[in-house]
């Protein structure tokens, strides 16, 4: 089909829908309103093209791919990490954002747990990860077993699980992490301080905007005005605003998605 269709459809519309996972300070909502850092780039993208209106609609994270693809929205703002294998089926934005992750286990850290190798190295460790999630295939490729890790649709989900004992530890990006630990207001778990990042292919990640492989014209012209709004400062002062750090969480220049897609990063 013509990539230069949906562009203009929004553009006649004024309005885009937007699938997101509820993530906080990725895209959640909160008080009947859409706030996150993907969602604020998101929108002052849209805004600079002319869509001013955004609708939304809230799936797991791991349905999101299949959600852009069967034409249910038509973005995803999720701060999703562009990954090779992602790249086979979506057409991912330039990158938005860095992290990195985090890791939360009950208090006092009883397992002493501070490395996704750690839990490798104790196999009878259990981990709640979200489905879909890159966490998946890091504690794999970190020498997990794939029978200590527990499926979960979402990160409250992810939180439930560790505090029941039904798992000893969950991790996330680590900003994900962090908000969940605050929002679930609990002194039973603890966000380990000396966790180490591990060390394999996907850590840090770059989150990006991911779109329908067939809009083409309107990924070239999102990429044009993210470009612009990265030199301005605008992209800079929404992470901020977002709790995100410059220092920390902004892409360096020179990584772009293509290079990421094809593996050089
Ligand atoms: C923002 C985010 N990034 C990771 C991913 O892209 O799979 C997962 O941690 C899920 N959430």
């Amino acid at each position: 089909s013509d990539g230069g269709d949906k562009l203009a459809k929004l553009q006649d519309e004024g309005k885009v829908t937007i699938g997101f996972a509820n993530e906080k300070p990725y895209a959640y909502e909160e008080d009947g309103e859409l706030k996150g850092a993907a969602v604020d780039i998101a929108k002052a993208v849209f805004a600079e093209l002319g869509v001013e209106e955004v609708e939304s609609e809230l799936l797991e994270f791991g349905q999101l791919i299949s959600g852009i693809n069967a034409g249910q929205f038509d973005v995803i703002t999720a701060g999703m990490a562009i990954q090779p294998d992602r790249c086979e089926n979506v057409a991912f934005g330039e990158p938005e954002m860095m992290y990195g992750e985090g890791l939360i286990v009950q208090q006092g850290n009883p397992l002493n747990l501070e490395s996704y190798e750690d839990i490798a190295n104790n196999p009878d460790t259990i981990i709640a990860v979200m489905q879909g999630a890159t966490e998946n295939e890091f504690l794999i490729d970190s020498g997990v077993d794939p029978s200590q890790i527990l499926s979960v649709p979402d990160i409250p989900a992810s939180i439930a699980a560790v505090q029941s004992g039904r798992a000893d530890a969950t991790t996330g990006t680590e900003m994900t992490i962090k908000d969940a630990l605050a929002s679930a207001n609990t002194d039973e778990l603890e966000f380990v301080e000396t966790f180490e990042q591990p060390d394999v292919e996907g850590v840090p990640s770059y989150g990006a905007a991911a779109f329908n492989q067939e809009d083409t014209a309107l990924v070239e012209a999102y990429n044009e005005v993210l470009a612009d709004l990265k030199a301005d400062g605008t992209v800079a002062e929404l992470l901020e605003k977002n709790g995100f750090s410059e220092q920390m969480n902004m892409v360096p220049g020179d990584i772009t998605t293509e290079k990421i897609c094809n593996g050089e990063i």
